[in-house]
């Protein structure tokens, strides 16, 4: 059976990539770090558990969404311990805290989701600039400084990852670092803030160009975390999906405007007002294409998601993937449910059908994961989506919130 239209407000957690950074962000200090609106993900409990197998306090109030972190007695600097890193992507943002605190670390290679072959050479080339020594062996990164020294780094594609690794090698480094071509995502933003308030001392953060100045010392901080933009624009789809009306709370509006854009082209209605949006959609749902690109493109966390809304569309979509050379993982499961997508290279071709039907899928990663979710509640039938720990990474209470909307969904 179909679910029915959602509708009614959703609340919007805090940001999974934003939270991660600032995590291995709060062991540059020895002082108490207290991270608000800290989101109950499998990726923040495996951030957290690196942090703990290394000696460092690390005190999770589900409840209160707070998480206190004291780094105060860095007990190991090896962060090989059950692999854990191999799960998570974020797991390579330890590398700069580390650096900076401990001067040396060695890392498991990191993990996140399988969308491409997801290099560190722009990590590693900030770090080495900063004075680092790194070497990659068996799967392992080892990463030794004397001291980091700012330099003028120049990044060839503004990757969000190297940008933060850079920032917090850099933040206690002696001198100036200025990052050229830097990510000017959100949660670079977020970032420095949680790094300004700390004590750094850093200029430009979402803008191209950082300029840091190196301070000898870091101390505690109480920092809330910005709202998850692609939990947002991820229900904003799913109110248009199913030809419903939702109201989206604590949200930042700048954060969702290629989303906002892409779906009034679509034939949606969207209303914003302060931090919550409104989004209904009639159902008659119009094709459009997309192009993923850099903040403030259209962000290729969406890609997967919109892919699902355009399988429904009147006409034909062309989705054109940018950032991740093998991004859709998910194309194959969404044909299995009727529709009618052909990918050829970076680009994959949607002709909308009527109506998608239920089937058995097979969630390959976190926003593919999520695709597939969306058609389920728009399609005929029956939707069985195996493997949704890869949605559990990135979404909050997701069977849960989407129930409290009108969604006919259960989890087993
Ligand atoms: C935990 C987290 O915040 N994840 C986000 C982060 O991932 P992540 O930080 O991994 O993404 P990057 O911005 O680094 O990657 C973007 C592109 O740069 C390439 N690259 C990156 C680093 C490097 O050293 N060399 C290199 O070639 C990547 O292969 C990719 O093609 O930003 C992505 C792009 O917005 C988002 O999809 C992810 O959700
Ligand atoms: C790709 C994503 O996450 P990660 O970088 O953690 O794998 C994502 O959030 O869509």
């Amino acid at each position: 059976m179909k679910s029915s239209k959602l509708r009614g407000n959703v609340k919007i957690s805090g940001s999974k990539n934003a939270v991660l950074p600032i995590i291995a962000a709060s062991i540059l200090t020895n002082e108490h770090c207290f991270i608000e609106d800290v989101p109950d993900l499998t990726d923040v409990k495996n951030m957290k558990d690196i942090l703990v197998n290394i000696g460092v306090e690390v005190d999770w109030d589900k409840k209160n969404k707070i998480l206190d972190v004291r780094a105060d007695d860095i007990k190991s600097t090896d962060m090989t311990c059950e692999d854990i890193g191999q799960k998570i992507r974020a797991s390579v943002l330890m590398l700069g805290p580390m650096l900076s605190r401990k001067g040396k670390t060695k890392i498991c290679m990191p993990g996140g989701c399988v969308i491409g072959n997801r290099p560190i050479d722009l990590h590693i080339k900030g770090l080495t600039a900063l004075g680092a020594h790194i070497s990659m062996e068996h799967g392992y990164i080892e990463a030794i400084a004397k001291k980091l020294i700012g330099a003028k780094i120049y990044l060839d594609f503004p990757s969000v990852g190297a940008t933060e690794n850079i920032m917090m090698a850099a933040v206690m480094a002696e001198g100036k670092t200025t990052i050229e071509n830097a990510a000017i995502e959100p949660e670079i933003v977020d970032l420095a803030n949680f790094l300004l308030k700390m004590g750094a001392d850093i200029k430009g953060a979402g803008t191209d160009t950082i300029i840091i100045e190196g301070v000898s010392k870091l101390h505690g901080v109480r920092h809330e975390i910005i709202p998850d933009r692609m939990e947002a624009s991820t229900f904003m789809i799913a109110a248009a999906i199913t030809g419903g009306d939702l109201t989206i709370e604590n949200i930042i509006l700048d954060h969702v405007n290629p989303i906002i854009a892409k779906l009034e082209e679509s034939n949606v209605t969207v209303e914003a007002s302060d931090d919550r949006i409104r989004v209904k959609s009639n159902g008659k749902i119009k094709a459009v294409d997309i192009t993923t690109l850099p903040f403030p493109g259209f962000p290729t966390d969406m890609q997967a998601p919109f892919m699902a809304l355009m399988s429904i569309a009147e006409g034909t979509s062309v989705i054109v993937e940018t950032i991740f050379e093998n991004r859709f993982m998910h194309v194959g499961e969404l044909i299995k449910m009727g529709a009618n997508a052909k990918v050829e290279g970076r680009s994959c071709v949607v002709v909308g059908v009527k109506e998608l039907m239920g089937a058995n899928v097979y969630a390959s990663d976190l926003r593919g994961g999520m695709a597939l979710l969306l058609a389920g509640l728009c399609a005929e039938g029956k939707t069985v989506i195996n493997d949704i720990k890869y949605i559990e990474r990135g979404y909050e209470d997701v069977v849960d919130k989407f129930i409290s909307i009108g969604a006919n969904i259960k989890k087993y």
